[in-house]
């Protein structure tokens, strides 16, 4: 049990795409505790691979929902069996892969304001959800829906000035109208709809929590200047749906203590606030302590590229959400599906599954590639929308296969590539750092060409996951933000970033012309794209 003397403690969780993860802060923000609890090796009844489910057609994607339940069973019986001391927490927060839709069935709000602290939550929970299945961030079938949604807000420019987005089809909005319209009774059988990070939030607060303004940015219905719902992206979705989403609330919100479940069976104090829960990204920006000028590159199983715009101009590619910290602030976000599962295909099939071995690749081969460049899509890519694998030799004519070393370094130089031209057209443009983050981001090789490529250094912090770590932080600011104190205020004494690759000095001789080899051979692929 804690003492009123003893120092007080943060928890930060992240329900990313792959796993569910916690970090623990003192009040010093020094890390004392992590767990991990992976979907695919450590829950296979549910028979993931990456944490989802691809179906037949190539374009819809889901994850369970009870998975992520049991997962947060397991990740916490581990802290227990760790002794790991619940007592000491004041606040919790957390995060989730953004843009995923929980669907509560009716009645599941009184199951959740009485869960029995001698069952599991995956035991209480297994009926209190109309779609057992959940649409991720993956999933590409809403292409009608994000039609129809552009046409009702008179454009895709005019729904990206409303909610900081062109339409999109893992944007939630989107895959509430395609539920609605293929699955009428299930949608009739809902109670309210949550994004991940608000349904883990609820799972804590035994009551349904709040959509923060941050992460509400990701379903193209939030208008991201009122920070309110747009009525014209509501009622163009589904009728009534404010009420099924409930009212969005700023990210630095206290949504109230802990559930008692969680007092009677972990030994949480009943005075743990839960602070609401955001988008893994806008967490990590957290975490990564970004400042306006600083690039934030995320290696998980997306990539994402994101920073701090001086200026809100939202546009066709790319998204603004509100961001996470700063309440009158936005972020902005690039993000790329074919990410680390690419990097792992090419790992399996050019270096026998081993990331030594692709490392050692890297470390091979010369900057540049010899003019070899590589665009890998193995599946419909978001930034830009292109499929299929496209290989160029030095003089850009297409062929069909490289070396196994080449082919590891057009992979990770063409991602870069491809990060980079995409974050100028966003508004990148400083070289001061870039602070790189996400699973990938433990492997220094991968990162020297993020620095060559990008000519600029590249630093990262010393714990696994920045969501979790920013969640953490966010606790910590959530009880003092009322008060006017502000995110930095609180968290300044962390750990700074650290230095971990410095740009090559002929990378700026290198790449300038081979980004612009890479915008014009991305073009022509993208022409080639069959209607
Ligand atoms: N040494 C490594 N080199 C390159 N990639 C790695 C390495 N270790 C882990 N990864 C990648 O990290 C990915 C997971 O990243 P993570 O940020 O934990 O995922 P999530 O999206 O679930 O948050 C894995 O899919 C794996 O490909
Ligand atoms: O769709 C996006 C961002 O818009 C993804 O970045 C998801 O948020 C998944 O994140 P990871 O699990 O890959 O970190």
């Amino acid at each position: 049990m804690a003492d009123l003397e003893d120092p007080p403690v943060f928890l930060g969780f992240d329900f990313s795409s792959q796993q569910v993860k916690v970090a623990a802060i003192d009040g010093r923000l020094d890390v004392l505790h992590q767990s991990i609890v992976h979907f695919d090796s450590e829950l296979p009844e549910f028979r993931t691979q990456g944490g989802v489910h691809l179906h037949g057609d190539g374009l819809r994607v889901t994850s369970p929902v009870l998975m992520w339940v049991k997962a947060l069973d397991l990740l916490l019986d581990k802290m227990k069996t760790s002794e790991f001391d619940f007592s000491r927490v004041r606040a919790l927060s957390g995060s989730g892969q953004q843009h995923g839709s929980v669907y509560w069935r009716r009645r599941a709000s009184e199951t959740l304001s009485q869960l029995d602290p001698d069952q599991s939550l995956h035991q209480l929970l297994q009926d209190s959800f109309s779609v057992s299945d959940s649409p991720v961030w993956m999933d590409s079938s809403s292409s009608q829906q994000c039609q129809d949604l552009e046409a009702a807000a008179g454009g895709a420019q005019r729904l990206a000035d409303i909610t900081g987005s062109r339409a999109y089809e893992r944007f939630t909005g989107n895959q509430i109208a395609k539920l609605r319209q293929t699955r009428p009774e299930d949608f009739q059988d809902t109670e309210r709809i949550s994004l991940v990070s608000s349904f883990a939030a609820s799972l804590f607060l035994g009551d349904y929590a709040a959509i923060d303004y941050s992460d509400g940015s990701g379903m193209n219905l939030l208008d991201i200047s009122s920070r309110t719902w747009s009525e014209i992206c509501l009622d163009a979705v589904a009728p009534h749906l404010g009420r099924l989403l409930g009212a969005p609330l700023p990210s630095t919100s206290v949504l109230g203590p802990v559930s008692s479940y969680f007092v009677r069976r972990y030994g949480f104090s009943a005075g743990c606030s839960v602070v609401a829960f955001t988008g893994d990204n806008p967490a990590s920006l957290a975490g990564m302590r970004l400042q306006p000028g600083d690039v934030s590159v995320s290696l998980g199983t997306s990539d994402t590229v994101f920073l701090w715009p001086q200026q809100l101009r939202p546009a066709l590619e790319g998204h603004i959400f509100c961001n996470p910290v700063e309440r009158e602030e936005y972020m902005a976000l690039l993000c790329f599906k074919n990410g680390s599962l690419t990097r792992e295909r090419i790992r399996n099939q050019c270096a026998g599954g081993s990331w030594e071995v692709f490392s050692a690749a890297l470390r091979d081969t010369p900057l540049g590639n010899n003019g070899n460049i590589g665009l890998y899509f193995d599946t419909m890519e978001i930034t830009p929308a292109a499929v299929g694998l496209h290989r160029f030799d030095s003089d850009d004519t297409e062929v069909s296969s490289f070396s196994a070393r080449v082919e590891v370094r057009a992979l990770v130089e063409g991602q870069f590539m491809s990060r980079r031209v995409h974050a100028e057209r966003l508004g990148y443009s400083m070289r001061t750092r870039v602070l790189a983050t996400g699973g990938a981001s433990s492997n220094k090789e991968i990162l020297q060409v993020l620095s060559d490529v990008f000519n600029a250094p590249v630093f990262t912090i010393d714990v696994s996951s920045s969501a979790c770590l920013g969640s953490a932080y966010r606790a910590a600011h959530g009880l003092v933000s009322e008060s006017g104190v502000s995110f930095f205020d609180v968290v300044k004494n962390a750990p700074e970033p650290q230095l971990v690759a410095t740009p090559h000095p002929a990378a700026q001789e290198v790449y300038p012309p081979m980004l612009r080899r890479y915008t014009r051979l991305e073009e022509r692929v993208l022409q080639q794209r069959p209607t």
